[in-house]
């Protein structure tokens, strides 16, 4: 104990015994909705998935993984992975990002931190860049922030701002760039109408230029420096709105995948590379997409690719991406600050943690979980596995991923005997899903009960108990609704693709032989949500969670 009273130790649970190997399994992107052709998760097999829900209500219900039970603003704010994985390993619901930067943005507090003094300081002969994902998804980045931090800027100072966009349609409907790109061209006409030099310079697909996570694929941030900070592209345009246009013209093409395009003056010129003096801003708040981006323009021992010519610059980020790397050193809003995880107490009680998903999904077991921190806790006790990811390929092409690669790692995790908690993320149903490839995500579905059974198999071999749960939901509604469920249809009569999360619940099971008799679900916790789940980890560990945390899902009757 220290001197101010506070301990990691955890109080014994009353009655549950420590000791049991425990496989904790998220299965990303898999919501709970009602069945029916657009729902893969039910057109898929899944029959361990299905026999897990035989188990309601006491060994199997649902929980909520959106809007104010995850941390985000309002309840129309579907779930992600950031703040699904968070408040799964924290226990406690942290304002995220998104609530925090619109609570800086209104109160201005934004203008007075250090991060903001310190990019103003280029307004006067430098230019302001701003580089980040442009759309109203709220998952990464929200339009209306942008143009809140646009206008703030002006107003302090800014005389030349340069936009560096990124389209979505993943997070929002495929397509929708062009209305986003429009509003943001309207914006950037009336600062131009009040005498300041605003446009924007570059662009692209959020999964082709930029953002990239968890060093997947570095080619997608190079993409992105050659158009911000060289000026080079591919494909010349003189405006953003026909760029983006022509560009999704191209077979195949869609939002997500645009490539990279500048834009040019009459004289073919690019209208915003990144130079000496200038400020750069990446406005989106969340952070496993922008690590990397943010490295390339920060570090200065960097080898991931040629950057050719590095400006001199003052950058901050919306902000710090990674507590523990300190990364960006500058940012405009202070990030959540998720201490005591569970991991780290359990890691500090003697659990023994093995974690593991492939690379795309590789921070959510660890970084996410964690709180947004990077390393091991106890490098003794503690194993984390990345399995690499495909890349340069759509996750349609390759639907079951990696997800048996992932399940025999941790089947051999549980058999080694050397962990108390396997932690896996199977990626599937949201990588897939997110394509709006409705046969590719039924294929992924099955991949993913498959590696849940492999796991299960697993837990009943060595006598251990498993909690199988997931971060939002997605695969289990692949087409855009119109207020009264049904499917929404464009001006030409046809059904409008979902490639976003939904506001859908999670299911939550927990079995295995190791689970003590007379353990069951709760019924005093019908709102219970993610951040309900690691006291209830915890209990399954053998301990009391510490009184802060979210009620537990589970009791013990006699
Ligand atoms: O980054 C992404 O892939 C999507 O915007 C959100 O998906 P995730 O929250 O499941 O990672
Ligand atoms: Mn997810
Ligand atoms: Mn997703």
């Amino acid at each position: 104990m220290g001197s101010s009273g506070f301990s990691w130790k955890l109080a014994d649970h009353p009655k549950l015994p420590k000791g049991k190997t425990i496989a904790m399994v998220v299965l990303d992107g898999w919501g709970e909705a009602k069945p029916d052709q657009y729902n893969c998760i039910h057109i898929a097999q899944t029959p361990t998935m299905d026999s897990l829900k035989e188990g309601a209500p006491e060994k199997w219900r649902l929980v909520r993984a959106h809007g104010t039970a995850v941390g985000l603003p309002t309840e129309d704010d579907m779930g992600n992975s950031e703040v699904g994985h968070n408040a799964l390993g924290a226990g406690r619901i942290f304002a995220q990002g998104a609530k925090l930067v619109d609570l800086a943005l209104a109160s201005g507090k934004i203008y007075d931190g250090e991060g903001f003094n310190y990019i103003k300081e280029s307004f006067k002969t430098g230019t302001l860049h701003l580089i980040g994902l442009l759309s109203d998804g709220g998952v990464h980045s929200r339009l209306d922030q942008v143009q809140l931090l646009l206008k703030g800027s002006a107003e302090r100072g800014a005389k030349r701002i340069r936009v560096h966009i990124l389209t979505d349609g993943r997070d929002v409907l495929d397509g929708s760039s062009v209305g986003f790109v429009e509003t943001l061209e309207n914006d950037l006409a009336d600062l131009r109408a009040k005498g300041i030099d605003a446009q924007i310079a570059s662009g692209g697909g959020r999964m082709y230029v930029t953002m990239d996570r968890y060093e997947n694929d570095w080619e997608v941030v190079k993409r992105g420096w050659d158009a911000q900070v060289l000026g080079e592209a591919p494909h010349k345009f003189k405006s953003a709105v026909e760029a983006v246009k022509k560009l999704r013209q191209e077979p195949k093409a869609n939002d997500q995948y645009l490539p990279p395009f500048v834009i040019v003056d009459d004289n073919g010129k690019p209208v915003g590379p990144i130079v000496d003096g200038d400020a750069v801003v990446t406005f989106n708040f969340r952070a496993d997409r922008m690590v990397m981006i943010a490295k390339s323009l920060e570090y200065e021992d960097f080898d991931k690719f040629d950057r050719v010519r590095v400006p001199k610059i003052r950058y901050a980020g919306m902000l710090q991406y990674d507590g523990e790397l300190k990364l960006p050193s500058r940012y405009l809003v202070s990030p959540p600050e998720i201490e005591r995880t569970s991991g780290e107490y359990l890691v500090y009680n003697g659990v023994r943690t093995f974690a593991c998903s492939e690379t795309v999904k590789f921070g959510h077991v660890t970084f996410f979980w964690n709180g947004n921190r990077s390393g091991y806790f106890n490098p003794e006790m503690e194993e984390y596995v990345e399995i690499p990811s495909d890349s340069g390929i759509t996750f349609n092409v390759n639907p079951k991923m990696k997800a048996l690669e992932i399940a025999v790692k941790a089947r051999d995790a549980i058999l080694s005997g050397k962990f108390d908690q396997v932690r896996v993320n199977l990626p599937n149903g949201d990588m897939v899903g997110h394509t709006g490839d409705i046969e590719a995500t039924i294929v992924a579905c099955k991949a993913a009960d498959e590696a849940v059974k492999m796991i299960l198999d697993a837990v009943e071999q060595v006598g251990g108990i498993y909690v199988v749960t997931a971060d939002h939901g997605n695969a289990e509604d692949m087409v855009k609704r119109n207020k009264s469920g049904q499917p929404q249809l464009d001006k030409n009569g046809n059904i409008q693709i979902l490639t976003s999360h939904t506001l859908e619940p999670v299911p939550i099971a927990i079995g295995g032989p190791g689970l003590a008799p007379g353990v069951r679900f709760r019924s005093d916790v019908p709102a219970g949500g993610l951040a309900n789940v690691a006291a209830t980890v915890m209990n399954l560990h053998g301990f009391e969670a510490p009184g802060d945390y979210e009620p537990t899902l589970i009791e013990v009757v006699d």
